[in-house]
């Protein structure tokens, strides 16, 4: 994929902008609060329908304006154009795509691919298990066409089952809602048991170039419940009376979760702060190859301020692998990365001043 022009109005810091990146590397330089890092948000909001930073209402719109909008150009795969729009105010939105009405956020963010790396991508390994589950399901939801169905349905079953778990239901409309959940469940369980499975030798890979020194790694998956001994049917009878208490589903994929462990370290707390940054910059880029093999194509990958989050070795080591691949990058930087140099990539350079966005 491949991002060609991009258009903000009243987003962040900046009024109206316009920038068109070229295909492979590129690099935006500016100071500090100079709205790099806003070009790759506005991007990724296009294909996540959130921020890596937040939500709208937290920020995006310009001070002082109703709403934001944002509007991308950029080829596929296969070399057809696409064009998107969105405008946002915090509470509501609409967008289209391709000259039409979109009805979901979920429509525009399966046309346009993009996975982000940036300063508070740790999160991913050290925050809640929400940000694993959505990371996951990103994947599932770009190469598996079951997906999205199957995820609405255990969601609104989930949802029902908690709003009933609230009043005082009848043993029997329980019943009903727990079966729907189980089967949905079980079904998105296994989408997901199946994704680790195919993930897994990807990000071996890119572990074993990027943090050798802690042995062999294993990645753990936890399915929200003890799928080991219980169907979630099973389970969720066997919870009945807790979540009746507890006014909520406590267990089910809701819960699900994912680690990896290295046989030279003993948990996740033993990571120093740079090993968590390669940690998650590895599960992003393996998460890239990975749809890279479901879908034939790259997604687009922004690297927000690498020089400041890796080494220069790491930072080389990672792009020259990404080079080879031919997907193209968006990367920012108060000052071109020093790994760029190393590995003998020459991107094409970009300047944010004053609100405007050119060539350097
Ligand atoms: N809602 C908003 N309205 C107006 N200005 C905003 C809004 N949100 C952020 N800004 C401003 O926009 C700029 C945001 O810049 P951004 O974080 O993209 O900068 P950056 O170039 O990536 O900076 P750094 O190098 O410090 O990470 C800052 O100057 C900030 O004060």
């Amino acid at each position: 994929m491949q991002l060609t022009r991009l258009r903000l109005d009243r987003f962040r810091g900046f009024e109206q902008a316009e920038w068109r990146p070229g295909p492979g590397f590129n690099l935006v330089l500016g100071e500090n609060g100079a709205g790099k890092t806003s070009l790759l948000e506005a991007v990724h909001l296009l294909g996540h329908g959130r921020s890596f930073r937040g939500r709208v209402r937290d920020g995006l719109v310009r001070h002082g304006s109703p709403s934001l909008e944002v509007y991308a150009e950029w080829f596929d795969g296969q070399q057809r154009a696409h064009r998107a729009g969105m405008r946002h105010s915090g509470s509501s939105w609409e967008a289209r795509l391709d000259g039409e009405s979109v009805a979901t956020l979920a429509e525009l963010c399966a046309a346009l691919a993009i996975v982000s790396f940036d300063p508070g991508s740790h999160e991913l390994i050290s925050g809640g298990a929400e940000h694993r589950r959505r990371f996951l399901d990103w994947t599932l939801f770009h190469v598996e066409p079951d997906f999205l169905e199957t995820w609405r349905r255990f969601s609104r079953s989930l949802r029902q089952r908690n709003a009933l778990l609230k009043t005082q239901p009848q043993e029997r409309q329980l019943d009903a809602w727990d079966d729907e959940l189980a089967e949905a469940g079980e079904r998105l369980n296994a989408l997901r048991e199946q994704q680790v499975a195919q993930w897994e030798p990807l990000l071996f890979a890119e572990l074993a170039s990027s943090l050798p020194e802690l042995g062999p790694p294993r990645l753990v998956f936890i399915p929200g419940w003890r799928r080991q001994e219980r169907s979630l049917r099973v389970s969720l009878a066997a919870g009945r009376e807790r979540d009746l208490a507890l006014g909520y589903t406590a267990s089910g994929p809701h819960r699900a979760d994912w680690r990896v462990e290295f046989e030279g370290l003993p948990g996740r707390d033993g990571l120093s702060r740079g090993q968590t940054k390669l940690l998650a910059l590895a599960a992003t880029l393996s998460q890239a190859a990975q749809f890279a093999g479901g879908r034939d194509e790259w997604p687009i990958i922004a690297l927000d301020d690498l020089g400041s989050e890796l080494d220069r070795e790491h930072q080389a080591r990672v792009l020259s692998r990404l080079a080879a691949t031919g997907a193209q990058l968006l990367m920012t930087g108060t000052e071109a990365p020093t790994g760029l140099e190393a590995a003998g990539i020459s991107p094409a350079v970009f300047h944010v001043e004053h609100g405007r966005v050119g060539p350097a």
